[in-house]
């Protein structure tokens, strides 16, 4: 798949009223970075967003909780879903949660204590824990040590798919993660998609839990856009670069047609 000019993309898709926009937060609106509390929106990502939420339905659909969102990019009027979608906030406020917290926390509790006596710090390892789920990142741990240690730890998530409601083991961007089942980025979409009739979802994700949205938007008439700097299996039809470009898809989507203010 090539790589498409984000303003040429943006022209493209016509007036952004027609479109529900679901966005993802690492690896589309803020960059990857090493640590993940180090994480920051691109520049000019909270103003583009902001004008577009002026005009058409906006998501941010993200695995991290919305807590998380909230402080990372400011409580903005559009919807937001944490967790993979685990928890909803809706543009006017409203808060629903698809995952009963309380039947999940034993099992992560106990998981989290064991994971980080044997995955440690100083290593490079770095245990997240989420409202609904639980992830290990290993982004900065040597590349030997997390060959010879990764099957252990996939192993001990893949022990626990049986207990409390159930769950599903999925592995991300440097990181794998035990999270509640029945919950993923694509229902998430539907949720929204049923609240906002008569838009055709338009999905940028960068990552393999975004291909269930980008499944969803197809599913919708919509279309799914791959942010990647190198091309990768995918559903998606379209790809842009890195961050920076969808800042630029975001802004030329925000100047089509209507009133593109000041
Ligand atoms: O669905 P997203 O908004 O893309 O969130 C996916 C995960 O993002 C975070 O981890 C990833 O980004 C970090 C910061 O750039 C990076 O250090 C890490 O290697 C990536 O996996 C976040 O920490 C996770 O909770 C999210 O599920």
């Amino acid at each position: 798949m090539n790589l498409d000019d984000p303003i040429q993309l943006a022209d493209e898709l016509g007036p952004v009223e027609d479109w529900l926009l679901v966005l993802d937060f690492d690896g589309v609106l803020s960059p990857i970075v090493e640590r993940p509390e180090d994480a920051a929106p691109a520049d000019g990502v909270v103003a583009a967003v902001e004008r577009l939420a002026a005009r058409t339905p906006v998501a941010v659909v993200s695995g991290r909780p919305i807590a998380e969102l909230d402080a990372r990019l400011g409580r903005l009027p559009i919807t937001y879903a944490g967790g993979h979608g685990a928890e909803v906030r809706t543009a006017e406020g409203e808060p629903s949660a698809f995952v009963d917290v309380d039947t999940v926390a034993g099992v992560l509790d106990e998981l989290e204590t064991h994971l980080r006596e044997r995955l440690p710090d100083d290593a490079g390892w770095q245990v997240e824990r989420k409202t609904a789920s639980l992830a290990v990142h290993h982004r900065r741990v040597a590349d030997d040590l997390r060959d010879a240690t990764l099957p252990e730890v996939l192993d001990l998530l893949e022990q626990r798919r049986q207990d409390g409601p159930g769950f599903e083991v999925l592995a991300g961007k440097a990181v794998v993660e035990l999270r509640p089942a029945g919950v993923d980025k694509g229902r998430a979409l539907a949720w929204i998609a049923e609240r906002t009739p008569g838009r055709r979802p338009l999905v940028l994700g960068d990552d393999v839990t975004d291909e269930d949205a980008f499944r969803e938007a197809d599913r919708r008439d919509g279309l799914g856009i791959l942010v990647a700097d190198t091309a990768r299996a995918t559903v998606a039809r379209r790809r842009l670069r890195d961050p920076d470009d969808v800042v630029a898809f975001l802004c030329a989507l925000g100047d089509a047609g209507g009133d593109a203010g000041p």
